[in-house]
């Protein structure tokens, strides 16, 4: 008789944007008390998960080199994290996991994060697992604030740490530039800076979110790119003070607005629409402020299987011995 192995499954999974990024005190458990929009972009990875012999983790593209490929990559603690949920003991985690990254890493748009999430939609279908996606967002936040997000995508208000969504409604598809900038910024670095011009003195703070979420119903990108925040830039610009050179030359290259993404350091600049988005970038790519400009659009749904018509394989049985 044939063992029959799965086929792999490949999942797509987008980055993100906070639109608005409002932060509040450091809790007990460290983290700090957020209120953010997400926007979900086309920029994405795409994650293959295999059953295999040789189980590990490998990493092509964006930033390949400084993405670890042990026990802390976050899609190889997704596998654990999964395993763990449904029983599975450690030592038949035989699955192997390809990255294809699109998303900058350490860039503030949620690439680990992402990736995490397309594992666990990738190995519940590998495992044959009756899991809701409510229930792969409850593991995925064990792992990352973010989690959770990438697997729901669209447009959506994250409070606790970020990781408790309730989707906003946002009308039409919104255009933009992505500048990448040489290096990444440490997420947890980046809150502890805030922390630090909080406690020097009181840099100001983003206001309510509620106009955010009209702007957004309106699908009127003028009216939300003047709406546009986060508390975190001015740590990121703190940190990395050629941010600011960025932030101004994506205006001047036609830009409505522009902000830094989450904790940084890629900076995300909304256009009126697509063909504004790609003069703007063009512009952006000959400026000199940045290491590579991206366009991409939003929303898009969260981490998505695809392809995946293929029925299981037979494979003979010394495959499998
Ligand atoms: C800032 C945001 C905004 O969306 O995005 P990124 O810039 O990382 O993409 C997120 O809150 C990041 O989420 P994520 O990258 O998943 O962070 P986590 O792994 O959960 O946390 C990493 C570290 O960041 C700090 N952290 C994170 C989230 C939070 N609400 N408060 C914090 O203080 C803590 O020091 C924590 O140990
Ligand atoms: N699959 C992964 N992709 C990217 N980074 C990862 C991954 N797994 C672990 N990391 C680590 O997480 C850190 C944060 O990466 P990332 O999620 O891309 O950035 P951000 O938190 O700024 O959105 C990186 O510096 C990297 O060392």
């Amino acid at each position: 008789m044939l063992a029959v192995v799965p086929p792999p499954v490949t999942v797509r999974v987008p980055s993100k944007v906070n639109l608005h990024l409002s932060v509040g005190d450091a809790r007990a458990d460290g983290f700090h008390e957020l209120t953010t929009i997400f926007q979900a972009l086309s920029l994405s990875d795409e994650v293959t998960v295999a059953a295999t012999e040789e189980p590990g983790v490998e990493v092509y593209g964006e930033g390949q080199d400084s993405v670890p490929t042990g026990g802390n990559n976050l899609a190889w603690r997704a596998v654990r994290a999964l395993a763990a949920r449904v029983g599975r003991p450690e030592d038949e985690l035989k699955v192997r996991v390809v990255l294809r990254k699109g998303i900058p890493v350490a860039g503030g748009m949620a690439g680990g994060s992402a990736d995490a999430a397309a594992t666990l939609v990738g190995l519940a279908s590998l495992w044959r697992l009756e899991l809701t996606r409510d229930e792969l967002a409850e593991v995925g936040a064990t792992l990352g604030s973010d989690v959770p997000f990438a697997l729901y995508g669209g447009t959506a208000l994250g409070t606790g740490r970020g990781e408790q969504l309730v989707p906003v409604l946002a009308r039409h598809t919104f255009h933009w530039v992505l500048a990448f900038d040489q290096r990444g910024l440490s997420t947890p670095r980046v809150f502890g800076e805030l922390d630090r011009l909080r406690s020097a003195g009181d840099p100001p703070r983003v206001g309510s979110h509620d106009p955010v979420v009209e702007a957004l119903a309106s699908g009127d990108p003028r009216q939300l790119a003047l709406l546009l925040g986060n508390d975190l830039q001015a740590a990121a610009v703190s940190l990395r003070p050629g941010l600011r050179r960025t932030l101004r030359a994506g205006v001047s290259a036609g830009a409505l607005a522009g902000t830094v993404s989450g904790s940084g350091p890629t900076c995300a600049f909304l256009c009126v629409d697509a063909e504004s988005a790609l003069a703007v970038a063009a512009e952006l790519s000959g400026a000199g402020v940045c290491r590579t400009v991206r366009v991409a659009h939003g929303p898009v749904p969260g981490a998505r299987m695809v392809g995946g018509d293929e029925s299981p394989r037979p494979v003979p049985p010394q495959a499998h011995a």
